[in-house]
């Protein structure tokens, strides 16, 4: 069985409603063409940066960027009336237009690399405090936003509960683009023997935060099957289930697990600079 996913790589601009039109006709061109799951970039209602997040944030559900097609709908600024808070979020659509699953970004975005960038997601944004797996007639999807993808555990456990794809909408930029967006891709696709899709914005180097591009697909074999370079774009990619069951009965690593010694991992404390 094997199925066709499509990433638009949008270009995103200040003008939100511009956004979404363009969100929809490259939705409309991409399922014309056979996509059965279209996932739009991170960030693309709204400009990425720390100072935009509140101004474009909506509501989850009732928001404007809603939409009826069958989508993993990137990610948008999410405004918590009842906290105040704001999430980088991602919403995804079934083909009836029902919200089946919302992420919010986990591992919050924040770095500084002296000289080339740094970066507070935490100065504005709030992290979500789950992980996402949903059902598809296809099979079980997870979805991670961007520098959730760092974070190979959150893969690792998507593939225990039998996910077949994991998507991550994101925007990585020119400096840690280059080094690690490909690199990080096709070790959880390879990691954990499931496709791998990434969507990121188009570059723009007129705004305050230029992404790197390179929409990209990778099978469970870590081959890159799909790409682009960082124009506005849409790749495709054929998700092919019995190509995955071959790789993972040649190499079976993941029926030879020993999670009899890894139980460590979980007792690791976080933040033990
Ligand atoms: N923008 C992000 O969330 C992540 C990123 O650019 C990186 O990890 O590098």
């Amino acid at each position: 069985m094997s199925f066709k996913i499509a990433c638009i790589q949008l270009a995103v601009s200040s003008d939100k409603s511009k956004n979404l039109t363009n969100a929809k006709n490259k939705i409309l061109e991409a399922s014309k063409n056979g996509a059965k799951i279209i996932c739009l970039p991170e960030c693309f209602n709204s400009l990425y940066g720390t100072n935009y997040f509140s101004q474009y944030a909506e509501n989850i559900p009732n928001g404007e960027s809603e939409s009826k097609a069958y989508i993993i709908g990137g990610s948008i600024p999410e405004r918590e009336d009842s906290t105040g808070k704001l999430y980088n979020t991602c919403t995804v659509y079934n083909p009836e237009g029902s919200m089946i699953a919302k992420h919010r970004k986990v591992h919050l975005f924040d770095i500084d690399i002296p000289g080339k960038i740094t970066f507070k997601e935490s100065d504005s944004l709030s992290a979500g405090n789950s992980l996402t797996h949903f059902d598809t007639k296809f099979g079980k999807i997870g979805v991670g936003i961007c520098y959730d993808i760092r974070f190979p555990e959150m893969a690792m456990i998507a593939a225990q509960e039998g996910c077949i794809v994991m998507f991550y909408p994101g925007a990585f930029n020119m400096t840690t683009g280059p080094l690690h967006w490909e690199l990080l891709q096709r070790a959880r696709a390879l990691d954990n023997q499931f496709y791998v899709a990434t969507c990121s914005p188009a570059r723009d180097m007129s705004a305050t935060y230029n992404a790197w591009g390179h929409s990209t697909v990778v099978n469970p074999s870590g081959a890159v099957i799909a790409t682009t370079d960082h124009e506005e774009s849409i790749i495709y990619a054929d998700i092919d289930l019995d190509e995955m069951k071959s790789i993972r009965q040649s190499i079976p690593t993941t029926l030879q697990k020993r999670y009899d010694l890894y139980t460590k991992i979980t007792s690791i404390t976080s933040n033990s600079n």
